[in-house]
């Protein structure tokens, strides 16, 4: 992306009236977009005569337009490979390759990084006209730079609140053991005074915010991208642990332009010599071009990306669910003198013994359903047994051939328009589960609603930290609805 810019958020030419120091240069924003997009054209961008990059009528500061009708499959612009700022393309490579499998030890995101804070530090860079629109300290308004309360506040029961706890973790480990350790070690790269914390996690949101990466497999090379890679499950596309193989992101000026929305009209495609920005269907003169940045839910967006999507646009939107919802839903029903709550926590021990869950998993409920059913269907399956069910199914260590034939047939039941063909044990562990999440969100879900009414007016973050809460709580109601049917 990017053009990241000065951007910040009040509204009017005054924001541009301050001067930038980069690379202990003095930039003036005052024309630092029409020396973009200078520079863009010397690098062979092929800008497109039919749109237009500002600040006006765009949902979020700078964005791009179109200035006449354009036709499906027209690419707007290209970024050749040769200017995409990453590692490979830098004079800092030859200082990180050695050290690469230490530095993505903890995250892919080092190197890139590193290369970021090493060319905004370089007078010479040749992305010093990309750099020089880079948003500024205050414009990347992320949840992980507001005040812990206020993530509380805003954000509590969406899930955003936990990442952000674990990205300032991960952010304070990285900078003290990597990135500190690695400019110390490589002397005359650039002055370590120029760089601490507070200059690296406004590095890492930059990066957040405005990176890509490319889709690891050949068959996803023209793939919708931004921020993240395309889910793809196929073999082919695993490491040898299993985990989804990725390429390392990247910064790609002109394209970090552009906003998201689910209902995109255009995507980034990955070629061979350069990347191309292409429209996915007809747009008319003055519509806004907007790129995909993934299927991604508003958990995602809100994280990394400062914003959400009002219901029912996000048509990707999912809410993750502690599975020990399911365990103290669970509990709940259990009474008696005890025995049965001690049933529970076997069956618990059992499920955690047999790996089928992990303590922090979570349940994924997207619009149309349950998304991760065969996790489900088992801590379902097993929680709902009566004693001598359990009793066997402990015997047999697993379930039985028959048993894990019939799991076979549980495809697709967890989908809302099936749900109601589960056994009332297990429609009332779901139904419970998603009641008592409900109950950990900040605001209630009859307090979203009338807040909702007047979203518009709120600031950004109240907004958009509504818009998160609201969607998930839909996803929620529609499955106790389900469960009740
Ligand atoms: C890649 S940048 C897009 C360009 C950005 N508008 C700018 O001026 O730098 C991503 C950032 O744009 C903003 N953004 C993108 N799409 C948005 C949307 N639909 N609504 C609100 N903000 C959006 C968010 O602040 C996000 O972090």
């Amino acid at each position: 992306m990017a053009a990241p810019m000065k951007r910040k958020h009040e509204h009017g030419d005054e924001a541009y009236s301050c001067n930038k120091k980069l690379a202990g240069i003095e930039v003036s924003n005052r024309g630092a977009l029409n020396l973009f997009i200078a520079w863009c054209h010397e690098n062979n961008f092929q800008l497109s005569s039919k749109v237009t990059v500002s600040r006006t009528g765009s949902c979020a500061q700078y964005g791009m337009h179109a200035v006449e009708d354009i036709a499906a499959g027209y690419c707007i612009f290209q970024v050749p490979r040769s200017v995409l700022l990453m590692p490979s393309n830098s004079s800092i490579e030859n200082l990180i390759k050695p050290e690469n499998s230490k530095l993505t030890s903890t995250n892919q995101w080092i190197p890139l990084l590193l290369t970021l804070l090493y060319e905004s530090n370089k007078p010479d860079s040749k992305w010093v006209p990309y750099l020089a629109l880079a948003p500024d300290s205050e414009a990347i308004d992320l949840p992980m730079f507001w005040e812990k309360t206020e993530v509380e506040k805003l954000l509590k029961g969406t899930g955003v609140d936990k990442a952000v706890e674990r990205d300032l973790k991960m952010i304070e480990v990285d900078f003290s053991h990597l990135v500190l350790p690695f400019f110390q070690n490589a002397e005359g790269t650039i002055r370590t005074e120029a760089i601490n914390l507070e200059s690296f996690k406004r590095m890492v949101a930059f990066v957040m915010a405005y990176s890509f990466t490319e889709p690891a497999c050949k068959s996803t090379s023209t793939s919708e991208n931004n921020g993240e890679g395309e889910q793809n499950d196929s073999d082919e596309d695993e490491d040898e642990n299993g985990n989804e193989k990725t390429l390392p992101p990247m910064m790609v000026p002109m394209a970090d332009m552009l906003n998201h929305i689910t209902k995109h009209n255009a995507k980034l495609t990955f070629g061979t010599e350069a990347l191309k920005m292409v429209t996915t269907r007809a747009i008319k003169k003055g519509e806004e071009i907007f790129n995909t940045y993934g299927q991604v839910s508003n958990l995602h967006l809100m994280h990394m990306y400062g914003f959400a999507e009002p219901y029912p646009n996000n048509t990707n939107d999912v809410v993750e669910i502690p599975v020990h919802r399911l365990l103290d839903a669970a509990k709940e029903r259990a009474s008696g003198d005890g025995t049965e709550l001690k049933l529970v926590d076997s069956k618990w021990e059992t499920l955690l013994k047999q790996e089928i869950i992990v303590e922090d998993d979570v349940v994924v409920l997207g619009r149309d359903g349950i998304v991760n059913d065969d996790i489900c269907m088992q801590v379902l399956k097993v929680l709902s047994m009566n004693s001598s069910e359990y009793k066997a199914y402990v015997e047999n260590e697993g379930w039985s051939d028959d048993a894990s034939e019939a799991s076979d047939e549980d495809d697709g039941v967890l989908d809302l328009a099936h749900i109601s063909q589960l056994r009332d044990a297990q429609k009332m562990l779901l139904k419970r589960m998603g009641e008592l999440h409900l109950q950990d969100y900040a605001v209630s879900f009859e307090d979203t609603v009338k807040k909702l009414e007047a979203a518009a007016s709120l600031p950004a973050r109240e907004r958009f930290a509504l818009y998160t809460s609201h969607g998930q709580q839909m996803l929620i109601k529609q499955l106790i609805n389900a469960c009740a049917g």
